[in-house]
């Protein structure tokens, strides 16, 4: 088990990179700590594999260090980290069983049988593989094939880390949900530093305890589940994570006053924007309440979506689109209703970077 330190890690695929935009992965410093479960996550082609082969050793960076328990090990080969990983597709053997294959990285490290013998049990038992221990790999589905992966991944408890790369990608997806939760179990038994490539927020959110934003080549935020919905520090963000994301809405600022068009919004106070670049304000539809109309801001209904546990309004407030709840009980006739929204949930955005709350709000 170890932390991990990015020190001014950078990468370029370029021989000269001259700009930014040649960086694959943009200059980043950061400390995991040992025994964290963090997700990177992202869109294709924001950095998350490019980043992930640093770490395992597959990369060597252009630029900066990476060190494992203050050690260097940027320029050394993966064999040498002493780390685990699960790939997106099955790395087992299937001429052995099943048994065979959850106890070779063990016995591959000289761990005598006995101690080998308890810890693939108890791997097997975790992820219900017990009654399969002598089974030949070969003819098991794609499914269970995979948890044998897992399982050979986390086997050894004297790894520095376990990296995941989009491990459930083959997985079907009823038992998604079964094996999300079984990864995040054993990282509780198993205090092994964790990190989860993924694309799919469900995932991050459900396995990190700390999600890891990237975006064109950088960490936009980093932060709990709890802060990446509550107080996203980019839209991207804020639009990224939800289902539906957050309504990011141009708007003018005038003291604690943002105007969408010729509406009027009082927000919280914010450090004055700086950068004279465009300002947004961002909200998400959980705090966004549609009303019959005199009740708050006018808004025109496009359509109403009946999701069975809440109903979702796509509205335009003075010409721009957004979503907004519909309370349960609330009947709206025609198209002009009105929106309100939760003062505490209102976020102001230069750039697309979340402008800080002047004094006494939250601090993201
Ligand atoms: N071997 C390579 N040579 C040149 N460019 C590369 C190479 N590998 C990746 N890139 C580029 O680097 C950028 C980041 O790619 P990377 O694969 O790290 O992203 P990702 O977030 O993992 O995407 P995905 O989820 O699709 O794997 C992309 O623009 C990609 O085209």
């Amino acid at each position: 088990m170890a932390r991990i330190d990015l020190q001014d890690l950078a990468h370029s695929y370029h021989p000269n990179p001259a700009s930014d935009a040649d960086y694959a992965l943009k200059p980043m410093n950061r400390v995991w700590q040992d025994g964290g479960a963090y997700a990177l996550l992202g869109p294709s082609g924001c950095g998350k594999t490019t980043l992930l082969n640093i770490i395992s050793g597959l990369l060597v960076p252009s630029r900066g260090k990476i060190l494992f328990d203050g050690v260097d090990v940027s320029t050394l080969p993966t064999e040498k980290r002493n780390i685990a990983q699960v790939f997106q597709f099955p790395v087992i053997y299937d001429t052995m069983s099943v048994y065979d294959n959850l106890a070779f990285p063990l016995r591959n490290r000289k761990v005598p049988e006995k101690q080998v013998d308890a810890r693939v049990r108890e791997i097997a038992g975790m992820l219900d593989l017990a009654r399969d221990l002598s089974r030949p790999a070969t003819g098991l589905t794609a499914d269970a094939k995979q948890k044998i992966s897992l399982g050979r991944g986390l086997v050894r408890s004297d790894v520095a880390a376990i990296l995941f790369d989009e491990p459930l990608t083959v997985i079907d997806p009823h038992l998604k949900w079964e094996l999300r939760s079984k990864i995040k179990e054993l990282h509780r038994r198993l205090p092994i530093t964790l990190i989860y490539v993924t694309h799919d927020q469900t995932e991050a959110l459900t396995i990190a305890d700390q999600v890891v934003v990237m975006y064109d080549g950088g960490v936009v935020q980093s932060g709990t589940p709890e802060d990446l919905f509550e107080r996203p520090d980019h839209t991207f963000v804020g639009k990224f994570i939800g289902s539906p994301g957050m309504n990011v809405l141009p708007c003018r600022l005038e003291g604690a006053t943002a105007y969408i068009g010729d509406q009027a919004v009082a927000v919280p106070p914010v450090g004055t924007p700086t950068r004279g670049e465009a300002l947004e304000l961002g909200v998400r539809p959980e705090y966004c309440t549609l009303a019959p109309a005199g009740a708050g801001l006018p808004v025109q209904i496009t359509r109403i979506d009946d999701l069975g546990r809440v109903r979702l309004a796509r509205v335009t407030l003075a010409g721009q689109p957004m979503i907004a709840t519909v309370p349960d009980g609330v009947a709206i006739n025609g198209s002009e209703a009105s929106v309100t929204f939760d003062p505490r949930a209102l976020h102001l955005y230069e750039g697309g970077f979340r402008l800080q709350p002047a004094s006494g709000g939250h601090h993201g």
